[in-house]
């Protein structure tokens, strides 16, 4: 089988959200190549947690798996928990007959808040699921084997409606070539290694080991790289106050090229310029912001929409195509 499914932006382009049907329910969950638990908003959640988010009823069709449980925790300190079901899950077409489902009991506020978003649909890699007392397998692990090709895209846009494809590579949606790296696998994440960094032609040092993330929203790199790329835009701080580099919104922000498989590849400026930081709207919030106690470079959602993604598992060396869209 094969489908694909619209990726919808939020504002500012802050997160991305995908209808799926669970359990015969349409929720909308935010795709997340970081984690691998697809976990939902539920009729278990309580009330005063859930209100505003489309919720799941396992009461319908779910199988609950009696004594599993879930319980995970975000880089951001964003986090839920709760019990875990097998139910159908359908994403663009492609169906899951039974697929470990993993409804919420509590949720921190973060996700109290973003009451667009009715959980998050993982697709890092199932040894970092967090199911006890027997891990089970991401939405694409579930599929992979019925699918024409063991491989899924992501095609983010800015400000408009993106789509995931589950099973092939639809060449009308990258321009040139795709240009393929290898995976390493060993921390469950899309991880690899990207090259040089450059803006206005000058060397900004290199990026290194990164993650293709679109669960996060930014740009996290090394504090080098970070503090090169600043130093080309006149006026840019990196505030304590904002939570990172702001600069006045109408600097001149310079695109950001990087290396990757020996290809170059361009963030426009304009991605990078990426929200206001304060309500007079006179300084904006950077794209990029350096990887400071995250441990990992992160690629996320401002680099990935510039791009045409290709996860793919089709041989047992996973790796990952880059293309410009
Ligand atoms: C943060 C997301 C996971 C998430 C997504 C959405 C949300 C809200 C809806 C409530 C807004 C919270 C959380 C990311 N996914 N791979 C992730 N999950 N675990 N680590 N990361 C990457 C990281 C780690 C640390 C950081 C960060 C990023 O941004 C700022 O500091």
């Amino acid at each position: 089988q094969s489908g694909s499914v619209a990726a919808n932006p939020e504002q500012y382009d802050e997160s991305y959200l995908c209808p799926v049907q669970v359990g015969g329910q349409t929720l909308n969950l935010d795709f997340d190549t970081g984690s691998a638990d697809l976990w939902v908003f539920s009729t278990l959640t309580p009330a005063s947690e859930s209100t505003g988010h489309a919720k799941y009823n396992p009461k319908t069709s779910g199988k609950a798996k009696s004594g599993y449980t879930w319980n995970i925790s975000y880089g951001d300190n964003s986090g839920a928990s709760g019990t875990v079901y097998a139910d159908k899950v359908v994403v663009g077409g492609v169906t899951a007959t039974s697929q470990a489902v993993e409804a919420a009991t509590s949720v921190s506020t973060q996700f109290m808040q973003d009451t667009d978003n009715d959980g998050l649909l993982g697709l890092a890699f199932s040894t970092i699921n967090t199911v006890q007392p027997q891990q089970q397998t991401t939405f694409f692990d579930t599929v992979k084997g019925t699918l024409a090709k063991k491989l899924f895209t992501v095609d983010l846009k800015a400000g408009t409606a993106g789509t995931y494809d589950f099973g092939y590579i639809d060449n009308s949606k990258y321009s040139g070539t795709i240009t393929y790296v290898p995976v390493k696998t060993t921390n469950g994440f899309w991880e690899f290694t990207a090259g040089a960094a450059t803006a206005n032609n000058r060397s900004l040092g290199s990026v290194g080991d990164a993650i293709a993330d679109t669960g996060t929203t930014l740009m996290y790199l090394p504090t080098a790289v970070t503090s090169a790329y600043y130093a080309q835009i006149s006026g840019s701080t990196n505030s304590a106050d904002a939570g990172g580099y702001i600069f006045p919104c109408d600097a001149d922000v310079p695109d950001f090229h990087i290396a990757i498989g020996g290809k170059s590849f361009t963030v426009p400026g304009e991605y990078i310029n990426f929200t206001p930081a304060d309500n007079s709207g006179e300084q904006c919030f950077g794209g990029i912001q350096p990887n400071t106690g995250i441990g990992f470079t992160i690629l996320g959602d401002v680099f990935l929409k510039a791009m045409f993604v290709v996860f793919d598992q089709t041989t047992s060396a996973p790796r990952l195509g880059f293309a410009a869209q």
